[in-house]
């Protein structure tokens, strides 16, 4: 007769039993499989870099008609030259060409896995030109970027600041089609010792102690051409210099899962910053945040929006200053620079801007200057 305990241990065969299977799917013991596997890791660290480095950055990206408008119409950017053929030919175009900002964002998010895809924040850039446009769909651009400077952050030890110059070629013929200089804070492999960044009562002194006053006056153009523009800095020059041309927009766009996630991702753009929600909990943001192209696209919508634009030309002292999140708003200032009759049409006169885009509580999200040519009204 088999007595229980031996049918527990051998069936009543005499052979050990199959070791019972592991279930990689328990709960218990899958966490402590991913705490004793290694991650295959994606990016690089702030270490990884040096000064001179050049990288070229897999896969490319075929600049199409849906990109560019899905781009442009989730960022409020209506030009018609962009959308109708028509608009198109009285441009000069061939067909509605792949628009600037489209191409910048596409540029620089194909650039993100091997430059900043490791969680670092996108502070600025400068130096964008487009010295290839028009540009049109079916476009294969290539991408490579050389490390410019790397430096200590004196604030922030777990990051270090890296800048790269970028280039966006045409892989068929070579040519640049969009350049500039961009800046971003990478987090560092290893924390290193800083002074902690503290303000002295001289960096105080400096940033001008009280703080300058605004002009008295403020002038707003009566309307979107070159003449406009010319016509309302002649009128603040008029009074003894205490008067700016500058204005709001009224249009805002709510940050969505499309602007947040969607467009970045659809330019390549792998930074978790837009699409990783568990690991940026435990992040400067503490959430994800719109891709900094997505904000600046949106700010430069509702500009374009008051104007009549005729080519953009380039874009420089870029800077995001806060992160804009899901929820968030983003609206528009602007302020006119300076206007000369000096573009490459006789259609239309070179004006420099300042944008800023700010959010629902009024804090500046970005900044930057632009220079475009806008009509003449009476081209
Ligand atoms: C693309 C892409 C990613 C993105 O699109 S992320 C979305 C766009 N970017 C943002 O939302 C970042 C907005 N900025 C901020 O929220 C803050 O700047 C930030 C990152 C929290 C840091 O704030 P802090 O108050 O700690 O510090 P600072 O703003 O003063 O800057 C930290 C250090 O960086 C230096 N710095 C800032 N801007 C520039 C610049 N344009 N060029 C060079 N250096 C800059 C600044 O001087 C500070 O240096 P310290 O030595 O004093 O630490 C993607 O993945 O690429």
């Amino acid at each position: 007769m088999t007595n229980e305990s031996q049918r527990d241990s051998d069936n009543g065969s005499g052979e050990q039993p199959e070791p019972r299977p592991i279930d990689w799917t328990d709960p218990d013991t899958f966490a402590q499989a991913l705490d004793q596997v290694e991650t295959k890791e994606k990016g690089n660290y702030f270490e990884d870099f040096s000064e001179g480095d050049l990288l070229e950055h897999d896969p490319g990206l075929t600049l199409t008609r849906w990109g560019n408008e899905s781009w442009m119409s989730q960022t409020l950017n209506h030009d018609p030259a962009y959308w109708r053929v028509d608009a198109a030919a009285e441009r000069g175009f061939d067909e509605p060409p792949i628009h600037p900002d489209y191409l910048t964002a596409a540029t620089l998010g194909i650039t993100v896995e091997d430059l900043s895809e490791k969680g670092g924040y996108f502070l600025g850039r400068t130096d964008v030109r487009f010295p290839g446009t028009p540009v049109y769909a079916g476009t294969e651009l290539h991408v490579e970027s050389e490390v410019v400077s790397t430096a200590t952050s004196s604030s922030r030890p777990e990051f270090g600041i890296v800048t790269w110059r970028t280039r966006g070629t045409d892989a068929e013929t070579g040519d640049v089609l969009c350049s500039y200089e961009r800046t971003n804070m990478i987090p560092r492999r290893e924390p290193v010792a800083t002074d902690g960044g503290s303000t002295t009562a001289a960096d105080a002194e400096e940033n001008g102690g009280d703080g300058p006053t605004l002009p008295e006056t403020f002038v707003t153009p009566a309307g979107g051409y070159f003449e406009d523009f010319v016509d309302a800095l002649e009128t603040a020059e008029g009074d003894d210099e205490n008067a700016a041309v500058a204005y709001r927009h009224e249009r805002g766009r709510t940050q969505d899962d499309v602007t947040v996630a969607s467009l970045p991702l659809a330019t390549l753009n792998t930074a978790k910053q837009h699409h990783n929600i568990d690991v940026m909990a435990d992040s400067p943001s503490g959430d994800i945040v719109t891709y900094g192209d997505v904000t600046r696209s949106t700010a430069l919508g509702h500009a374009r929006s008051d104007e009549q634009t005729w080519r953009e030309v380039g874009f420089d002292d870029e800077q995001f200053h806060t992160f804009v999140a899901a929820g968030d708003t983003v609206y528009a200032f602007t302020r006119v620079l300076d206007a000369e009759d000096d573009a490459a049409t006789d259609a239309a006169g070179t004006v420099r801007f300042e944008h800023i885009a700010f959010n629902q509580d009024d804090e500046p999200v970005y900044s930057g200057t632009r220079t475009a040519e806008i009509q003449k009204r009476t081209a």
